[in-house]
């Protein structure tokens, strides 16, 4: 940190496009005997609203110019905000610059700009602050000197802060406010790149940016990682409105790790496909040990709880609808949970939890189907980029002689949607609206299903009567042949094997049906 300045604040240049709450602000800065500059926009609500402000271009001598593009491009502004207090002195005199102690700038609205879809070239290019942040990080590298305020929540803090310290505001303050700048700079920078490195020669944005520019914000730094001898941290994205990890609101329990954030997020997503019907996902090491939807959330949890209870000893249970008391009682007489997440959660349910003080129990709001984000997988090197795999389906086509019944149409459905969030090679057992065994994380497919086979067994369970979903094609028939073994009744996979007659063929010959979906759901 530069070392401080205990000069009080004499002077403000505000420029701000974001006007929310500047004319308050304003106002306590001239009761604080803070002179205003401002430029045109800015200057003329502060004066609508009797706030006594002197315009930039008088104060420079110049006037606004080029449709705006240049307003506080000048050594006046510049020579003021840059000066070192006590090396420059001379200089500032020498050249009538006089110090301006407080900045308080907003950019343009880029991103809001470039978001409407009919957003063109040009429109977004003339929404490209160059004043504003030219003065942002000016500000912000004489930090020493000089504070800047990019964020109207800080308005407040500034008041209090030349309120109680005599009109000076504290070195600690500048330098935050200061990296505040530099990360609002680089933000802002980085999204002209993305948008920028995205246009085609129709002028339009497409596809993947050349470079890969995010912000992500850090929200807690972790006892420990994956293993307690790595350091972590868990960084968010900003303004995230969808139910997810990241904005979960943890209502109590001991701090979040590294691995119940992964989890979390694991069942979160997978429960989030079910919208009709009480549903629970019980997550141990990223993938679902049990899943089930029923009548209420408590036969959900139940019937989940029931597919592995070996593994759903410390694992994560995921709720798509709010937690009720029963199931939170069930829940803590019944086992050892990690972490706990519902949309919200009905009165008198904190309290039950409260009894397991170490169990996480987080909200996370209604769930938002239609919300797309893009995926990202970190390699030594690189990183992986792609869109989320939203999709469930192309078709439903029924390759077999025999066609599902009801029943086994609809626990294959319920099947497939948690193949696509079990780790591939991924197998999943099903009946009656539950899973009856899943094989996870395999590098060949029979021995999923043999895994499958085994947890069934393992639980108490019934094979026989169940269906099976495939996250990707059987390369062999001898997958179907050890299912068909089983006493699996129905199959839905991808299809596009070279040995696809051959699968359906040893389908045919066990009576099961078959159902093709056209799309895979590999899972790494
Ligand atoms: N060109 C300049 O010298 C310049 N100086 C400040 N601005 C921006 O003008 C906006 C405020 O304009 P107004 O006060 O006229 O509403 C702010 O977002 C500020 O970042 C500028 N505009 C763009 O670059």
């Amino acid at each position: 940190m530069s070392q401080a300045t205990s000069r009080p604040v004499q002077r403000a240049l505000i420029s701000v496009s974001d006007k929310s709450g500047i004319v308050d602000f304003a106002r306590q800065l001239h009761q604080l005997n803070v002179e205003i500059l401002s430029t045109g926009g800015t200057a003329k609500l502060l004066a609508d609203e009797n706030i006594p402000v002197i315009e930039v271009s008088d104060y420079t001598g110049f006037p606004e110019m080029m449709d705006g593009r240049v307003k506080t491009l000048h050594p006046k502004i510049h020579g003021g905000i840059l000066a070192r207090r006590g090396t420059d002195d001379a200089v500032m005199q020498e050249h009538n610059i006089p110090g301006i102690d407080l900045i308080v700038v907003n950019l343009y609205p880029f991103e809001a700009t470039v978001s409407n879809p009919d957003c063109s070239l040009e429109d977004a290019i003339e929404n490209i602050d160059i004043g504003g942040p030219t003065m942002v990080r000016a500000s912000a590298k004489n930090h020493a000197h000089v504070a800047i305020v990019v964020d109207p929540n800080d308005y407040d803090h500034v008041i209090g802060q030349l309120t109680d310290n005599s009109g000076v505001i504290e070195a600690d303050s500048r330098f935050k406010m200061a990296v505040k700048a530099f990360e609002h700079t680089a933000r802002y920078d980085g999204m002209i790149a993305n948008y920028l490195g995205k246009i085609v020669e129709n002028g339009k944005p497409e596809g993947f940016a050349t470079t890969f520019n995010t912000q992500l914000t850090l929200a807690q730094t972790m006892r420990y990682g994956e293993n307690p001898h790595q350091n972590a941290a868990f960084y968010i994205e900003p303004n995230n409105s969808q139910a997810c990890i990241a904005s979960a609101k943890q209502l109590q329990g001991k701090e979040l790790s590294y691995n119940n954030i992964a989890d979390t997020d694991a069942a979160l997503e997978c429960v989030k496909q079910f919208v009709e019907s009480p549903a629970c996902v019980i997550v141990k090491h990223a993938n679902p040990c049990g899943v089930a939807k029923a009548n209420t959330l408590l036969e959900a949890y139940d019937k989940a709880f029931q597919t592995d209870p070996e593994s759903a000893f410390g694992g994560i249970i995921a709720f798509n609808q709010p937690l009720d008391t029963v199931t939170a009682q069930a829940i803590v007489d019944r086992q050892f949970v990690e972490v706990i997440i519902a949309p919200s959660v009905e009165d008198g349910v904190s309290d039950i939890v409260a009894a397991k003080k170490n169990v996480r129990l987080l909200t996370c709001g209604a769930f938002d189907q239609s919300s797309t984000h893009l995926d990202y997988k970190r390699v030594t090197g690189g990183l992986l980029v792609q869109d989320s795999d939203q999709l469930l389906y192309q078709e439903l086509n029924i390759v077999s002689a025999r066609a599902p019944s009801e029943e086994e149409m609809r626990d294959m459905l319920f099947a497939w949607k948690v193949a696509k969030y079990v780790k591939s090679n991924a197998i999943v057992y099903a009946k009656d609206n539950r899973t009856v065994g899943v094989g996870a994380g395999q590098m060949s497919r029979i021995n999923s299903a043999r895994i499958a086979g085994i947890k069934a067994e393992h639980a108490g369970l019934v094979v026989p009567g169940s269906v099976m979903a495939s996250d990707a094609f059987f390369p062999f028939k001898d997958g179907i042949e050890a299912a068909a073994e089983a006493g699996i009744a129905a199959v839905i996979q991808p299809g596009g094997s070279m040995r696809d007659a051959e699968v359906i063929e040893a389908a045919d010959a066990a009576g099961m049906a078959m159902i093709f979906t056209g799309m895979r759901h590999f899972r790494h």
